[in-house]
């Protein structure tokens, strides 16, 4: 991809690896929920991409359902206080979830929204994360279906940007200044 002057990307994780794993991760959740009303809930914007790929690797009829979280302000952004900024449109009364993250790093936002999604009624609450920063965590969170762990590095790429861009990348990559 074009990058502008200053800058180029450095493949971490290649398309053909993903697509791999989401694979993978797709036949463990098509037998872990058979039988089960299962519904996806993506975390935006981040997990776009990951959804996509993955709601169809998974041999099941799914729902798929979006939120949208941010934190609130910069100062309180370690506080883990979040709020929801576009809220599920239906209900998660008898359904088991399986909330859809491209990446954890902190752990805050998963902490928040796997306890808020808790209290709301499913019958089931996990977590399933592209990828997974461990050495960045503030708050444990379980992460059930986990693709990649990384080191603390910043990535773009597969959903995650930076300054809104690159979020179309087939790949994981880390931005290097030149
Ligand atoms: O574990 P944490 O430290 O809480 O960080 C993880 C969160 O950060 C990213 O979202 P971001 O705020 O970049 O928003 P975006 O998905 O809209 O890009 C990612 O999608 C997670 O939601
Ligand atoms: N784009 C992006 N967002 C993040 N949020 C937490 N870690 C990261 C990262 O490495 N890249």
């Amino acid at each position: 991809m074009r990058t502008p002057a200053d800058e180029r990307l450095e493949v971490m994780i290649g398309e053909r690896d993903i697509q791999e794993r989401v694979a993978q991760l797709g036949r463990r959740i098509t037998l872990d929920y058979e039988g089960k009303d299962l519904v996806l809930v993506a975390i935006l914007k981040g997990s776009f991409v990951f959804v996509a790929d993955l709601a169809r690797a998974i041999d099941l009829p799914v729902a798929v359902d979006f939120m949208a979280v941010s934190s609130y302000g910069m100062s309180t952004k370690s506080s883990g206080v979040v709020r929801i900024v576009k809220d599920l449109d239906y209900s998660l009364d008898q359904k088991h979830v399986l909330v859809v993250e491209d990446i954890v790093d902190t752990g805050l936002t998963l902490n928040y929204i796997f306890g808020h999604l808790k209290s709301r009624g499913a019958m089931s609450v996990k977590i399933c994360s592209l990828l997974d920063k461990v050495g960045r965590r503030q708050v444990a969170v379980p992460v059930h279906y986990k693709g990649f762990e990384i080191p603390d590095e910043f990535v773009v790429g597969y959903g995650l940007d930076v300054e809104e861009r690159y979020r179309n990348l087939k790949d994981v990559c880390r931005v290097v200044k030149i």
